[in-house]
């Protein structure tokens, strides 16, 4: 080690393996640690660790009497590392003090080549939630600098999983309008890890859709994955662009006595005698009667992506992620998977290749009558499906986006106050996830559904609903609710 003049610290760099506490070390240097002072820095095959080279008297430092503690970090590990850059020649502050507290006599800067360590630590209150830290080290030659940052970023490259290119939409209107300022917030976290991403803010809903659905599978593959800034309808709309088009799967089994409905131009459900199948001819004929095969659907359900129809990937890369930075009303998806509502948590996640699987609900609205020309409509769901209140206080709520995410409480009130009551009938099937043989599956689905189906829907519909034939007194059991 030695000394130059303005007492800048230099210290001896070793590239070869050198015993740190009682470790196999790959590099050591001594550096000056950005507001600490001198330190010895190793780096081992998995973490990062500094050791002050003359330790302050029981790490307690003192300025006009007051005693300070050292608090000072002695090392990271390389998962929790998302970045290392190369800094311009600048200063290194030395002191063991943090600035607010730091008494004028024992600071000094000093000017010199550094480098940062950008990584995260966990809040200790709140351990969902990770918290950026940085860690800069200074040395008076660049070679030294550049040194160890090529050779930590090359320990990086074998961090499993961390994506390199990423295609993110930003919704600029969700939550209370914050979804650019969330992305602007996130946006140098993605730049530092050399993540490169094209950004699509949208102007209309639905523009992620047209653009998730109409990439080809081969423009897809260029990206490791997809993020949305926003919130859970927005992850859902980009979602549904990718499956939609992509996601060749069965629709499930027509439950056996489904009972076909008729809107009546009084908005009440009434059942259409002429439209009742026929269930013998209609289960000889297909198992499915009132959807169509995935081949009759078109382009509903197979891929619509003609020049990719023979294409080598019939969906992207195993690789292919879905992220989400929370800026949305809810963020119930961001809640469940992160554990927090915190931007800056989840773009750690994204950047460091982070993952969690998913359950993903298949939604399918059976075709109205069997002679209906209009296909089911199918969608996906990421975290919940809602049905009758939820349904309509969605769909109330729409209209009062202004309001923020107050709006769901406005909505929801008013949609209470109509006092209406949503009838549904729940059958499920127990899918055993290691059977191969669909056919046989589908049979044992379709007995299995007709056991745990109850027997007479209209005996057992008890009319809630203020349709006009309850108003009319007729008798409710001719009232179909859905
Ligand atoms: N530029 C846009 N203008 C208007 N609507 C948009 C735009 N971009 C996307 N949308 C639509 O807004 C809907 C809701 O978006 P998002 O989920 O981000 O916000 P939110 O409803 O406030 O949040 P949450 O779903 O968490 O309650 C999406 O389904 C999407 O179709």
């Amino acid at each position: 080690m030695e000394r130059e003049g303005n007492d800048c610290v230099v210290g001896d760099t070793s590239l070869t393996a050198s015993p740190f506490d009682g470790e196999a070390s790959i590099l050591s240097s001594t550096l000056l640690l950005d507001h600490v002072g001198e330190v010895t820095l190793t780096f081992h095959s998995d973490r990062l660790s500094w050791k002050l080279v003359e330790p302050l008297d029981n790490d307690v430092s003192t300025c006009l009497g007051i005693k300070y503690f050292s608090k000072v970090a002695t090392g990271i590990k390389l998962s929790d590392i998302y970045a290392f850059e190369l800094n311009d020649h600048g200063s290194i502050h030395i002191s063991s003090l943090p600035p607010a507290t730091e008494c004028l006599l024992l600071g000094q800067d000093i000017k010199m080549y550094s480098f940062t360590v950008h990584g995260f630590i966990r809040n200790k209150n709140q351990p969902s939630q990770c918290i950026l830290v940085e860690y800069t080290f200074g040395h008076k030659n660049l070679p030294t600098c550049q040194m160890w940052v090529n050779q930590l970023n090359a320990s990086l490259k074998h961090e499993v999983g961390r994506p390199k290119n990423l295609l993110v939409f930003v919704h600029p209107r969700s939550g209370k309008g914050n979804g650019c300022r969330t992305w602007e917030a996130v946006a140098p976290i993605f730049s530092r890890a050399k993540v490169e991403t094209k950004v699509i803010v949208t102007e209309r809903a639905g523009e992620a859709f047209d653009v998730m659905s109409s990439l080809t599978n081969v423009e897809l593959n260029s990206y490791d994955g997809v993020v949305a800034v926003g919130g859970d309808g927005f992850f859902n709309e980009i979602l549904n662009g990718f499956l939609s088009p992509r996601f060749k799967a069965p629709y499930p089994p027509t439950p056996s006595d489904f009972v076909h409905l008729v809107k009546d131009n009084d908005d009440s459900l009434v059942l259409d005698e002429d439209e009742i199948v026929d269930e013998t001819s209609s289960r000889n004929e297909d198992q499915f009667p009132l959807i169509s095969s995935p081949k009759q659907s078109g382009s509903r359900i197979s891929n619509s992506n003609s020049e990719d129809k023979a294409a080598e990937f019939p969906l992207p890369n195993e690789w292919f992620r879905f992220g989400i930075i929370p800026a949305g009303s809810t963020d119930a998806i961001v809640i469940c998977t992160t554990g927090t509502r915190d931007p800056i948590t989840s773009a750690l996640h994204i950047v460091l290749g982070k993952r969690v699987h998913l359950d993903i609900a298949q939604v399918v609205r059976w075709k109205r009558t069997p002679k209906s020309e209009v296909e089911p409509h199918v969608r996906y769901a990421a975290s919940f499906s809602g049905y009758g209140f939820y349904g309509d206080v969605i769909t109330e709520s729409e209209k009062y986006r202004w309001m923020g995410p107050k709006r769901y409480d406005y909505a929801g009130t008013m949609v209470f106050l109509k006092h209406r009551s949503y009838e549904a009938e729940i059958t499920y099937l127990d899918v055993e996830s290691d059977e191969t043989n669909l056919t046989s599956r589908r049979d044992h689905e379709g007995n299995l559904l007709q056991a745990i189906r109850s027997p007479q829907k209209s005996e057992r519909c008890i009319c809630r609903i203020n349709c006009k034939k309850k108003q009319d007194g007729q008798d409710p059991k001719d009232a179909f609710l859905v």
